[in-house]
């Protein structure tokens, strides 16, 4: 197994009114492929800021990020919007669908976008199809997305972010914005996409769904104050052992 994501001290600084805020401090994190990595700590801890630093969305300001032992510094505009698109999956909790497209078009638009797949539109359709129906909402493809649930809006993300085949995936809050009972469907998924390869990156609030991670990193003040890593196999022993960590660590 490659190293998925590596980063050495990784540093963020946000300048707003000239005044500086260091979010990210000397961050050294390492996911390996086929991972399933939960990132928690207090609001304001810079969970965020660094997924969407280690996923290039948004550039560093010291120190380096090295995805599948290529540097993101080191790639040109063009380079890193291709690897985002190819190699990388997103999903957020405010999902950004587009509105004048239905969910089946919304899944496959970055398929259409992708220099790499250059696959025919009926095949594309095709995946995007197969994708829906594993995730169970194949019947809301022509809907509006006006038209379908929460939950079923980010099953639909779920989709759009493996359309390109991506070799890991970058989560914000996915279930954020879902009740219990679509968060655990959520959930379920996901864990199905990382038991089939793909390595994952997510950041919760939500014992519950860190508990189905397989490690658990716990940022505080813009450093990795600890890390957890499951022995435990049951579901509630999982939670409570996180639970009890989480408490240890001051959260
Ligand atoms: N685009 C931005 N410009 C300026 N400051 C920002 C920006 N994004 C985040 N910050 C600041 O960085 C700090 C960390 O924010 P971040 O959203 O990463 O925290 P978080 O741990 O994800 O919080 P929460 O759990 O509340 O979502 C905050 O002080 C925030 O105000």
């Amino acid at each position: 197994m490659a190293t998925a994501l590596q980063t050495k001290d990784l540093c963020k600084t946000y300048i707003v009114n000239k005044r500086q805020n260091n979010v990210l401090k000397n961050v050294d994190l390492t996911v390996e492929e086929g991972e399933m990595v939960a990132v928690m700590g207090p609001s304001g801890s810079g969970k965020s800021t660094l997924l969407y630093a280690v996923s290039g969305m948004d550039r560093i300001t010291a120190g380096s990020v090295s995805f599948f032992g290529r540097e993101l510094a080191g790639m040109r505009p063009r380079e890193l919007a291709d690897t985002r698109l190819e190699e990388m999956g997103f999903i957020f909790q405010q999902m950004y669908m587009l509105k004048n497209l239905t969910v089946l078009d919304n899944i496959i638009l970055p398929a259409c976008q992708s220099k790499e797949q250059r696959a025919p539109r009926r095949e594309i359709v095709a995946r995007g199809e197969g994708l829906m129906r594993k995730l169970g909402i194949v019947e809301t493809a022509d809907s509006d997305i006006s038209e379908v649930s929460g939950g079923q809006l980010q099953r639909a993300c779920i989709c759009r972010s493996l359309i390109n085949r991506p070799k890991m995936i970058f989560a914000d809050e996915p279930t954020g914005a879902l009740n219990r009972a679509a968060s655990d469907g959520v959930m379920e998924k996901l864990e199905e996409i990382n038991r089939e390869g793909t390595t994952l990156l997510l950041v919760t609030h939500d014992v519950k769904v860190a508990s189905r991670c397989g490690r658990v990193v716990y940022l505080v003040d813009g450093n990795i104050k600890g890390e957890y890593t499951f022995e435990e196999s049951l579901p509630r022993a999982r939670e409570r052992a996180l639970s009890n960590w989480l408490i240890e660590m001051g959260w």
